[in-house]
């Protein structure tokens, strides 16, 4: 296994070419304590595209978005970010173009919106072009901000950063329609600017309505993955086989 982090960083003023994913994993497991949560993994992301990661609880999709971020070891297979393989930590995909957006809002509660949006090294401007909703927020603690404005600045920050990919782990845990609708249509327009998204979500069918592709893990392992149009023809199956507390419940007791 090569552990190339001064590649990566060589690469960064380099755009990806769009034939090759930006993230790719083959064979992929990774778990806790020594015990493989998601195994054999094979899947990618590309510049420009949303690519949804859908399963039931406790399927394995954080674990699986952390394994790519580099929070989480992996225990087999390969993660290649930019062509090449890595193993390097989060912060060092970070500086490469990786963003991650976790599912809990990850503000500074004490600085205003836009010193929040300053914390990074990117362009809070970038961000705003996306995001405008924040704009007459700017002057405001982000501590005051409504739960679902401050998941727009989390989205906001990470975006400000100007990544080439970005991991989202159900931003809309939690917020009403509206908001949820306007977090993935601003990742939808984040990536026709050319950004690679890798998003969780439990909302499937909207969120299958802004991507282009979709895994479907079950029991950590990929059972299924087409274009997004496709499986959502196919929702109610879907729904049923894979993504329900039933599938969950009867998964536990298998396994
Ligand atoms: N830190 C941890 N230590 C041990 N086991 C963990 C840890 N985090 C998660 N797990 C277990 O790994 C499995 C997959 O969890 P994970 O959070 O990846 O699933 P998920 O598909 O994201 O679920 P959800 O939709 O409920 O967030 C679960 O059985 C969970 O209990």
């Amino acid at each position: 296994m090569t552990v190339d982090v001064g590649a990566e960083r060589a690469t960064t003023a380099q755009p990806a070419q769009p034939a090759q994913p930006l993230l790719s994993a083959s064979s992929m497991s990774a778990g806790y304590g020594g015990v493989p949560v998601v195994r054999d993994m094979d899947l990618e992301v590309r510049a420009g595209e949303v690519v949804a990661l859908l399963g039931a609880n406790g399927a394995g999709k954080t674990t699986t978005l952390l394994a790519l971020a580099g929070v989480l070891p992996i225990s087999g297979g390969e993660v290649a970010w930019l062509g090449r393989t890595s193993r390097a930590p989060l912060h060092l995909r970070a500086r490469a173009g990786l963003g991650f957006v976790p599912e809990s809002r990850a503000v500074i509660p004490s600085l205003t919106t836009m010193e929040n949006l300053r914390l990074g090294r990117g362009d809070p401007e970038a961000a705003l072009e996306l995001l405008p909703e924040l704009k007459p927020l700017l002057k405001r603690r982000a501590g005051l901000l409504s739960g679902g404005e401050q998941q727009i600045l989390t989205l906001a920050r990470v975006l400000a950063a100007q990544p080439r990919l970005l991991l989202a782990d159900e931003m809309s845990l939690g917020l009403a329609p509206m908001i949820v609708q306007r977090l993935l249509s601003a990742v939808r327009d984040a990536a026709n600017s050319g950004i690679g998204v890798l998003i969780v979500e439990q909302q499937v069918r909207n969120v299958l309505a802004v991507a282009d592709r979709a895994y479907v893990l079950r029991r950590g392992k990929i059972e299924l993955e087409g274009k997004a149009a496709e499986l959502a023809g196919r929702l109610e199956e879907i729904e049923a086989t894979y993504l329900t507390g039933a599938a969950a419940i009867e998964e536990q007791a298998d396994g």
